[in-house]
């Protein structure tokens, strides 16, 4: 469904552009029909602007996105079937408009022909899906609403689309704990109705909890993926296994993430590219400074 084949971006940074900056590097992963897949990595790892590049946001450098064969193409069709929902749900809304407009703007946009009952209808039921009550919503404009109930409004506006693939980028950080669980069970449930989702997080249990591959980014390039219970269960490459020590556990101290080892895969071949180390299971180098 979603093919990320050896895309590249690179950003003019420095005064007046003169400087580049690598930010996402040959990356290469797919996301299949109804599978949730996790982009794990911390702060700068390049997770959103492979999201940007995906929703047509932003330009690539190079490399090829595809949703089910067809190339990113921002426009009313590609946007029918690809949508991005953000971490600042804030943001996403006119603090002027009541929440009634964004689901009007859809119907402006994509079906003009529905009749209107035809469409309030199908506005209540997407929003009874994402457990909201289109009574207490409805009508309020955004600061009269919680960041979890904003939230859910952008994947009810979603639904109303003939979505097939949803970029949730950090869509959980900015909420409680119970809502934050609300919102990820809402993506686990949709993907029972075939939705695809690519979930970015810097949050490794969030992503453990939801998806069943996992793609572990490192300085804008892919260091391990793989089903997510073999990368959480027997992390191959030294930065996975660092990141995993740094998740807080309770009544556990903290301890110190363990040196990089030597790579146990350099020798066979992962250099400059990903070593399949067990079916499905695929790690870079760990030689990454000295290759
Ligand atoms: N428009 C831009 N111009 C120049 N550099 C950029 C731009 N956007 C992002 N970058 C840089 O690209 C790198 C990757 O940024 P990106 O936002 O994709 O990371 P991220 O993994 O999503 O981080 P975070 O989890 O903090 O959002 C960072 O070094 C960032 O500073």
């Amino acid at each position: 469904m979603l093919k990320v084949e050896n895309v590249t971006k690179v950003y003019k940074v420095g005064t007046f552009g003169g400087r580049t900056l690598t930010a996402v590097d040959a990356v290469s992963f797919e996301v299949r029909p109804g599978e949730v897949v996790s982009l794990i990595g911390e702060s700068g790892s390049g997770k959103s602007t492979i999201g940007k590049m995906i929703l047509g946001l932003i330009p690539m450098t190079g490399g090829t996105i595809t949703v089910d064969g067809v190339p990113v193409k921002p426009g009313r069709d590609y946007y029918r079937s690809v949508q991005g929902v953000f971490q600042d749900p804030f943001s996403c809304y006119n603090p002027v408009f009541k929440a009634d407009r964004v689901f009007q703007l859809i119907k402006d946009s994509y079906y003009p022909s529905v009749p209107g009952k035809e469409w309030t209808e199908r506005v209540h039921s997407a929003i009874e899906d994402v457990r909201l009550n289109p009574r207490e919503v409805l009508g309020k404009f955004p600061h009269q609403l919680s960041g979890g109930q904003l939230q859910r409004l952008l994947i009810a506006r979603a639904l109303l689309l003939d979505l097939k693939l949803l970029i949730a980028d950090e869509i959980t950080s900015m909420l409680d704990a119970s809502t934050r669980i609300d919102v990820l069970n809402l993506l686990a449930e949709l993907k029972g109705r075939g939705l695809s989702v690519l979930y970015v997080t810097h949050d490794l249990s969030l992503g453990h909890y939801l998806a069943e591959r996992t793609v572990v980014l490192r300085s804008g390039a892919v260091v391990e993926m793989g089903l997510t219970h073999k990368v959480f269960d027997d992390p191959l490459h030294p930065y996975t296994r660092q990141l995993l020590s740094s998740v807080p556990r309770l009544h556990a101290p903290w301890e110190d993430a363990p040196p990089v080892e030597t790579c146990l895969y350099h020798e066979r071949g992962a250099t400059g590219g990903l070593y399949e180390a067990e079916p499905g299971h695929f790690v870079a180098c760990a030689k990454l400074d000295d290759c």
